[in-house]
């Protein structure tokens, strides 16, 4: 008890001054009735709880005295704080959720990524969360009494991704995907928090009744933890005491389409429909995910002149046949609608407090320059895109081959170097991975016929690999890769708790090793429902040793605990 709330204080004294974190070493040596306890402390520059020595049933202001350099009154409020409200705690994990048994333990990296850079460092773990960062050239010790360490030596420590565009489709559509699969697939890709959409599961997250459906398919069945966004449709814009009761019961914000999204039951909302959303997102401060596209009048094509009948099947299976069906106008439009809105948002506007953020962006040109005019005005805007949009080139995508449809589609191969600019420029905030499966059926695996095949993308487990092997090429480094994929995300769903390797966050890490390569061939497990990948048979870099998830080990080197122990996260 008293190790703890020593401890606890030297940590929140360490927090308050802007500290990475300070460590304790727990050594304590009982001498016959007399306690030895050493010693909390940075490394290098000296700030230490040093030594304490006491005796069984001493006083507290005694044990306080031989306190070094001024930490005593600090130490004192914390210490009396902690006292009254903390609990003792013990140093195993609750059973079967973890693949390490240990709670308090401390993981080592020569290269661990940090808000303030990457360096060889020890993190500290203890109860789920992260209550030390110290920079350190070698690896403490384990073992005798001391702190369990897991030395990661080369491999790169870094906050777990944060994926806030999933299809998860459960209930009603877990032939496609399913929290327990998705989960796993996410885990084995470093992911430790995923973001539902609100379709294609059935019901769709409309109501506050249905997102209890979901809360309720999710219960004990997912390996990362899982927020939701709600949907919003004409029938809760139309009744906003139904979108009320679905933000006051805890989903991360909402999501809609402006142009069909495929599923009958989410039907697509208009520029207004969300202008009037979003005071009452303001009121909750959550963001609105829109999916901008809207239907435009096509450029005069074979398709446009005869119609679906008129093409010859070869025609069906090419991807510029679809890709001529979704030309850039179409986010444009849409994104030009939306940033008129978003100035709803300024300071002092009718909806200051709200976000707008446009989901999976292709178009590097005209929909990207509305929105960095908008963020130019101080709007809350942001924007994120996919890996597909990163990796592939529309002019690449073999004839026939569904598994590349996706909407809004890939475009060429000078858009995708576009894009890889404004990424790494920040004017595209963030990364996701639109996880968006389907049975092979569906995706018209065997036919080929694009206009036919689902629209999605399934490619989960892929993305932190996808990330850097596309990546290195355009030079990104580890910590751009964090920001695109663990703080930004972070801070668009209010995961105040996420996102980064500090004291105080959830122990959520991924450690890989980015210099190990492997294909994606048949002896390679997918854990996604389906296998259905246009990832399939590429030579990844970047191989995922293990993830934790609140410092719970939730994959290892293609090992899972035996049960499932996310957390299904509320906005509450
Ligand atoms: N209903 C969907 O899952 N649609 C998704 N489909 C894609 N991206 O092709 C999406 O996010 O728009
Ligand atoms: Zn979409
Ligand atoms: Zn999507």
């Amino acid at each position: 008890m008293l190790f703890s709330f020593l401890e606890k204080s030297a940590q929140l004294y360490g927090k308050l001054h802007g500290e990475v974190g300070i460590s304790c070493d727990h050594k304590r040596k009982n001498t016959g009735g007399a306690w030895i306890y050493s010693s909390c402390g940075r490394d290098r520059d000296s700030v230490y709880l040093s030594i304490v020595l006491g005796a069984e049933g001493m006083e507290l202001t005694d044990v306080l005295g031989p306190v070094l350099r001024g930490w005593s009154l600090p130490l004192l409020i914390f210490a009396v704080g902690y006292l009254m409200v903390g609990t003792p705690h013990s140093d195993i994990q609750p059973r079967g959720c973890s693949l390490l048994e240990h709670d308090h333990f401390v993981v080592y990296s020569k290269r661990v990524v940090t808000p303030n850079g990457v360096y060889p460092a020890s993190v500290e773990v203890k109860e789920g969360r992260i209550v030390s960062v110290i920079r350190r050239r070698e690896a403490p010790r384990s073992g005798g009494g001391r702190v369990h360490v897991l030395n990661y030596e080369n491999a790169v420590v870094m906050p777990g991704l944060i994926d806030v565009h999933v299809h998860l489709n459960e209930p009603g559509r877990e032939e496609w995907e399913g929290f327990r699969t998705g989960t796993m697939a996410a885990a084995a890709g470093g992911i430790t928090t995923v973001i539902d959409m609100p379709l294609n599961s059935f019901p769709t997250t409309t109501t506050k009744e249905f997102l209890n459906l979901k809360r309720e398919a999710a219960k004990g069945s997912i390996s990362v933890d899982v927020g939701f966004w709600g949907g919003l449709v004409p029938g809760n814009v139309a009744n906003l005491t139904i979108l009320e009761e679905l933000l006051n019961s805890g989903v991360m914000g909402l999501k809609s389409f402006m142009c069909p999204s495929g599923i009958n039951d989410f039907p697509m909302t208009t520029a207004s429909d969300i202008q009037a959303a979003l005071p009452v997102l303001a009121k909750y401060g959550r963001p609105i995910l829109v999916h901008a596209e809207v239907v435009q009048p096509v450029e005069d094509t074979p398709l446009l002149r005869n119609g679906v009948g008129g093409l010859s099947d070869d025609a069906k299976r090419l991807h510029s046949t679809y890709l001529s069906t979704r030309p850039p106008s179409w986010e444009q439009e849409a994104v030009r609608q939306l940033m008129e809105v978003a100035k709803d948002t300024a300071r002092g506007g009718p909806a200051e407090g709200a976000r707008i953020h446009v989901v999976h962006v292709s178009d590097a040109g005209g929909a990207l320059q509305y929105i960095k005019e908008a963020k130019e005005n101080g709007l809350e805007v942001s924007v994120e895109t996919c890996p597909h949009y990163l990796a592939f080139a529309s002019e690449e995508i073999p004839q026939g081959d569904t598994r590349y449809k996706c909407a809004p589609p890939i475009r060429n191969a000078s858009n995708r170097d576009k894009l890889w600019e404004a990424l790494k420029q920040g004017s595209i905030d963030m990364l996701s991975s639109d996880h968006s499966p389907a049975p092979p059926e569906l995706k018209e695996i065997e036919s080929g016929d694009f206009l036919k095949a689902w629209g999605g993308i399934s490619s989960l487990q892929f993305m932190l690999p996808v990330t850097w092997t596309t990546g290195r090429s355009h030079h990104v480094t580890v910590e751009q890769i964090a920001r695109w994929w663990s703080s930004s995300p972070a801070k668009l769903a209010n995961l105040d708790r996420k996102g980064s390797i500090q004291f105080g966050k959830d122990a959520d890490l991924v450690i890989w090793d980015p210099e190990q390569s492997y294909v994606i061939d048949e002896n390679y497990t997918i854990y996604h429902k389906h296998k259905v990948t246009p990832y399939a048979g590429w030579t990844l870099s970047g191989r995922i040793i293990t993830t934790f998830v609140r410092g719970q080990q939730v994959y290892s080197e293609g090992k899972f605990p035996e049960r499932q122990c996310g957390m299904r996260l509320s906005a509450l």
